[in-house]
């Protein structure tokens, strides 16, 4: 099988920060990758380079078997790459509807974009994150969690096959993680899943593998039994070895 996406030599500076540092990375089709590390690791980063929010400053993406290096962040969404960026992308004057349906369109587009179609599919991306009875409130109302979820309901909008979630439990209450667990499941059944999560709980639940960042570069990639036991992890997490 053929990876759905690949970074070689990935890197992005800022000013003399080496933020992303030569990262060679693989995802398969229909995995779970979460991506975990410190503080200032270079998590956001890389997947900003993956989405092309940024760009790099060396290095080479490829999805699906594309150079995607050089194309605007708006033509990898049309190929697949969806990203949820942490709430930069959610318009709070709108409803919770309108703001799915934004993306919702820009999918419909080159095929069926009747009213109806695009009903449907903002219906069932905010059944699916469990939005579905807060569709006409103003998205400014929603809570920081729903807010959250809101981003996942637009990305998923967009029927990618790349979806990438940044920080998505953040601030979701416990009962609401559990929903979530259960919604990335779902939503892995038709598409990969690159999370950054600092949930640790939530990572071993759903990881298929983990990649571990560390001051810009992969520290360590595996199952996360493997990565539980990685002592090198457990060092850069606490400071000390174990
Ligand atoms: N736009 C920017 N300008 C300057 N420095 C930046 C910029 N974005 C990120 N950095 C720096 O790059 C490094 C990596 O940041 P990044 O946000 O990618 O880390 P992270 O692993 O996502 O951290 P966190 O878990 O805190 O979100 C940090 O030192 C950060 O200060």
């Amino acid at each position: 099988m053929m990876p759905l996406l690949t970074t070689k030599g990935l890197s992005r500076d800022f000013g003399g920060l080496r933020a992303v540092d030569r990262v060679d990375f693989s995802l398969m089709p229909g995995e779970i990758r979460a991506v975990i590390g410190p503080n200032g690791a270079g998590k956001t980063t890389f997947v900003s380079l993956v989405s092309g929010r940024i760009q790099p400053s060396a290095g080479m993406i490829v999805f699906d078997g594309a150079d995607i290096t050089n194309l605007p962040a708006y033509v990898r969404v049309r190929r697949g790459i969806a990203y949820t960026f942490q709430l930069t992308s959610v318009y709070a004057n709108l409803s919770v509807y309108a703001n799915v349906a934004l993306p919702a369109q820009l999918t419909l587009r080159h095929g069926s974009h009747s009213r109806s179609a695009i009903q449907a599919a903002v219906m069932t991306a905010l059944e699916r994150t469990g939005l579905a009875d807060r569709a006409h409130m103003p998205a400014g109302q929603l809570s920081y969690g729903h807010q959250r979820l809101l981003e996942v309901a637009m990305g998923l909008a967009l029927k990618p096959r790349l979806l990438i979630l940044d920080e998505p439990t953040q601030g979701l209450a416990d009962s609401e993680i559990d929903n979530f667990v259960t919604l990335v499941r779902e939503i892995a059944k038709n598409a990969t899943v690159l999370l950054i999560e600092h949930n640790m709980p939530v990572v071993m639940q759903l990881a298929d593998r983990i990649t571990v960042f560390n001051a810009g570069k992969i520290l360590a990639e595996g199952t996360p039994e493997a990565i539980r036991e990685n002592a090198a992890v457990q060092e850069a997490y606490l400071g000390t070895a174990p």
